[in-house]
């Protein structure tokens, strides 16, 4: 059906093998609503996703999808709104900061893109600090298990190096290496992949999935914009507008991400060069006004405004799920481009069985 999102819940297919195993990963219902003054974003909007031990799941998504909101929530960084998650069936959303701050210590690596390394410590000595701040196996072990976390990225020679003399795809097998070093049960990566160059992308991929075929109770989550890092998981989620639209099972590269395309049209129709952050960001006020009610810039409240609405984008909002369409606002006063919520009475095309079978 034209205009028609679906939703796509990560919980569906479950082996029997699954089902006697308990999920790394258990998110059902997440709702994440940021509040600016007046306006409201919902970053979130209803997401479950089951992760298994042993299993590499990707997400992809624009910016301004709801990736890093998601993680946030998951990793106990963020208070979701409503919904519940488990990290190994433990409830984490009412966990207190030091409950959050042991849960990222023990269960949770985190991989950051920007690879979050002390420059002053050697390879080993970055390594070796989550382990010492964790105080849970003795020195000499400790020492073992650096030396192999750092044979198992193939950075066994530069143990005595500093960041600041590594590439950065050296850098990033380092910050995986840290990310395994008190043996959590989660490692999740964001954007691994994206401050390094293609062979040592492909270098990364290789140190994953090896780590995953030698680390069969572990899950691991990969947030990334490159499509290359699909040939690796077990299957890919794309989320858009903080929904889960679309998965992709398995590990071929051949089946189409579309979500790229994700607002172009309007701002090729809006006769607009520049893109920004902005595209995909969803200015969502608490009641839908109609298009024509929208008569500021969200922005900086000019009246000196450009509407468009997006005959494709009609999709079903939490709020008395009311059906909703997304308006692009674009403002000759301050050049910014907004997405504006509003509702799908407007639009004449939406025919009313259609409009039912969204939610
Ligand atoms: N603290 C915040 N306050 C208000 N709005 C926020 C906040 N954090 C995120 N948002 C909004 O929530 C939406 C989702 O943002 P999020 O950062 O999760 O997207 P993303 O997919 O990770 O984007 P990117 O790929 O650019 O990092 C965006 O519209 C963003 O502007």
């Amino acid at each position: 059906m034209e205009g028609k999102i679906e939703t796509v819940t990560a919980v569906s297919e479950v082996s029997i093998e699954k089902k006697h195993k308990i999920p790394v990963v258990e998110m059902t219902g997440i709702y994440k609503i940021f509040k600016q003054k007046k306006i409201e974003v919902m970053a979130v909007r209803g997401i479950d996703l089951k992760i298994y031990p042993g299993e590499l799941v990707v997400i992809m998504g624009p910016s301004g999808s709801g990736k890093t909101t998601l993680l946030n929530c998951l990793c106990g960084i963020e208070k979701p709104n409503a919904g519940s998650v488990k990290i190994k069936g433990l409830e984490i959303t009412k966990l207190r900061d030091e409950g959050i701050q042991k849960l990222l210590q023990d269960e949770i690596g985190i991989i950051f893109q920007s690879f979050n390394l002390i420059p002053s410590l050697t390879a080993s000595g970055n390594v070796e600090l989550p382990m010492i701040v964790a105080d849970k196996i003795d020195k000499k072990s400790r020492k073992e298990r650096v030396k192999s976390l750092l044979q198992a990225v193939s950075l066994d020679h530069r143990m005595n190096h500093r960041p600041s003399t590594m590439s950065g795809g050296e850098k990033q097998r380092l910050s995986i290496a840290m990310a395994f070093a008190n043996d959590p049960a989660l490692v999740i990566a964001d954007e691994p992949t994206a401050s390094v160059d293609s062979v040592s992308a492909e270098n990364i991929l290789t140190v994953f999935k090896e780590f995953m075929q030698s680390n069969p109770d572990k899950a691991l989550l990969i947030v990334t914009h490159d499509p290359a890092v699909r040939k690796i998981a077990d299957y890919t989620l794309v989320i858009r507008d903080g929904q889960f639209v679309r998965r992709i099972d398995g590990k071929s590269d051949d089946a189409e991400i579309e979500y790229e395309s994700n607002g172009s049209d309007m701002l090729t129709d809006m006769s607009l060069s520049r893109s920004n952050d902005a595209t995909n960001k969803l200015i969502q006020p608490k009641n839908f006004p109609k298009l024509n009610e929208v008569k500021l810039c969200p922005h900086c409240h000019s009246t000196n405004i450009v509407k468009k609405i997006d005959k494709n984008d009609v999709y079903c909002a939490i709020h008395d799920f009311k059906i909703v369409q997304k308006a692009a606002i674009f403002c000759k006063e301050c050049n910014e481009l907004s997405f504006v919520a509003v509702t799908a009475h407007d639009l004449n095309k939406v025919k009313i069985n259609e409009m039912e079978s969204l939610d």
